[in-house]
């Protein structure tokens, strides 16, 4: 399975993803299509720099990931793993689904992966610096909606191992995409969000994912992700690595 850029000349891949390494939502994609066992490129974005191939294949936000399916570009995570999960559906137990095959249980993943975007996105970003705000009121904020993700957890998971039950499932993913930036905040704001004596559950369940295969390649440690914001820190309060 590939995963860098493609200098050797060869025509494109099937499958590419525009995107970025330190970004967790080029995460999610590259997750979901490692589970699925798919081949794919992908294609790093430069930092502060928007590609024409970017521009011209998500037009109306400008942002990455983009998967580039046969040439055709979808842009928007979520909406790309849903896309993967249709496309490579579960065939002889090689590819597990995403998604719950009841749309109740469907309904209710979206349902959180909307509040994962809603209520740990903004507070990352006041807590890595890039937007202005309380750090001690957004990182109470933060630790409440872990605790709700945790009792989500236990409900979703009924015993099992993952949101999803006995694999990854999209909640995993739209969570776990994040935990390399919630473990990156903690430090670089020196609070604590996701640890075993405040979250015993949660805090098993982020190492049991980041230690998947189809993850621990993918979602970057903490100490990178805090190497990137020195490195890029002024870049990323101008443009939205993390989205505003
Ligand atoms: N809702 C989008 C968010 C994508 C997003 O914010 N991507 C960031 C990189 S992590 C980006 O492209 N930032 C550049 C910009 O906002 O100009 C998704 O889920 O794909």
């Amino acid at each position: 399975m590939s995963s860098t850029n493609n200098s050797s000349g060869e025509p494109p891949a099937a499958v590419r993803v525009l995107g970025g390494w330190a970004s967790p939502f080029t995460n999610r994609v590259v997750v979901a299509l490692k589970l699925k066992g798919v081949e794919h490129e992908l294609l790093q974005e430069t930092v502060g720099k928007k590609s024409e191939l970017l521009l011209r294949s998500n037009p109306v936000h400008k942002k990455f990931p983009v998967l580039l399916h046969h040439g055709n570009p979808l842009p928007e995570s979520l909406v790309i793993v849903e896309y993967v999960d249709e496309v490579w559906p579960a065939s002889n137990g090689a590819a597990p689904a995403i998604l719950p095959r009841d749309p109740h249980g469907r309904a209710v993943e979206r349902f959180w992966a909307r509040y994962v975007d809603d209520k740990i996105l903004p507070g990352l970003r006041v807590l890595r610096g890039s937007v202005a705000g309380d750090k001690d009121q957004t990182a109470g904020e933060m630790s409440t909606a872990l605790q709700r993700l945790e009792e989500a957890f236990v409900k979703c998971s009924q015993g099992k191992e993952y949101f999803g039950g006995d694999s990854i499932g999209y909640l995993d993913i739209a969570l776990g995409s994040f935990l390399g930036w919630i473990k990156a905040v903690e430090k670089i704001a020196s609070v604590e969000l996701l640890n075993e004596t405040k979250l015993p559950i949660l805090a098993v369940w982020a190492d049991r994912f980041c230690a998947h295969p189809a993850v621990v390649d993918v979602v970057p440690d903490a100490d990178k992700l805090v190497e990137f914001t020195v490195q890029y820190g002024a870049v990323l309060n101008t443009v939205n690595v993390l989205p505003k």
